[in-house]
């Protein structure tokens, strides 16, 4: 489904801000992976983010989904293969705009121009519908405007406007992370629903090592640009938090410098 080969990217060349990002990535995605990404301030788990959605081209290498070649194409023309939810609850939405406004402008994503009608009555009992499966009452709420929603309930709908036609790559990036404990919980409840449900391939940045290690059927840890360790699901159901902190210390010769670690 995803297919990173020999995947490249230095940051400022030649000067002395230089920064390798990304040294000769290579990851395959399977349909329906569910993928876990841990790995050390500046390991380069954004920037793999960025260059799969297209915010940055790598230097050299490829990135195919679906067996198509994108890594090439502008952000905008591959939106419609990718759903993206990020860190700050701020960024998946349009604040001045209602729920259903909102949810609109995700059903359209991808869509030809001709099928931008408003919102009918059987667009509103389906995003009705969809919010209803968050199960936080949004679904009452249609017409409040997005920005006076709490954290969790903006990253609740962002999960959902970035599922909602069904991408063939789900990228989160620290999608919890701002959230309170009690809301990232039902935060990662759902996406995890989400992902199963609609059998998505996902892509996770997390650091929330237990996290980590619960969620999905595989894990990989990043360490200067590479990815040092490949966890498949079967070790993972057996992996602890401590085993991972030492597998990576075995590993990188150093221990996990991860300023915004959570260990579980
Ligand atoms: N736009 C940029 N310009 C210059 N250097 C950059 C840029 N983006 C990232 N870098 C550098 O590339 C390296 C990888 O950064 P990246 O943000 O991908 O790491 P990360 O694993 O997401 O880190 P963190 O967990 O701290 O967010 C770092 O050394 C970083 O400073």
């Amino acid at each position: 489904m995803l297919n990173i080969s020999k995947v490249s990217k230095l940051f400022n060349p030649g000067t002395v801000d230089e920064k390798t990002a990304l040294i000769g990535i290579n990851l395959h995605l399977k349909p329906g992976d569910f993928v876990t990404v841990i790995g050390s301030n500046g390991a380069g788990k954004s920037t793999l983010m960025n260059i799969i959605s297209g915010v940055m081209r790598p230097d050299a290498g490829n990135v195919e989904i679906a067996g198509d070649k994108i890594t090439l194409l502008p952000e905008y023309k591959r939106s419609k293969w990718i759903g993206r939810v990020f860190q700050d609850p701020m960024a998946g939405t349009a604040p001045r705009m209602t729920i259903e406004e909102n949810l609109a402008m995700a059903y359209k994503r991808g869509k030809p121009r001709t099928l931008l009608l408003g919102v009918t009555p059987a667009k509103r009992a389906f995003f009705k519908e969809q919010l209803s499966r968050l199960g936080i009452g949004l679904e009452n709420r249609l017409g409040a405007k997005v920005g006076l929603l709490s954290g969790g309930e903006r990253q609740a709908l962002s999960l959902l406007m970035a599922t909602y036609t069904k991408p063939q790559i789900l990228l989160l990036d620290e999608h919890t992370a701002a959230l309170d404990p009690a809301r990232a919980e039902l935060i990662t409840a759902l996406t995890d629903s989400l992902v199963h449900e609609m059998k998505l391939t996902t892509l996770m940045v997390t650091h929330n090592m237990e996290q980590a290690i619960r969620l999905g059927n595989r894990l990989i840890m990043m360490d200067k640009g590479r990815i040092i360790l490949d966890v498949n699901e079967q070790r993972k159901k057996e992996l602890t938090v401590a085993q991972l902190l030492n597998e990576f210390e075995q590993i990188s010769g150093k221990k996990l410098a991860d300023d915004r670690i959570v260990l579980g």
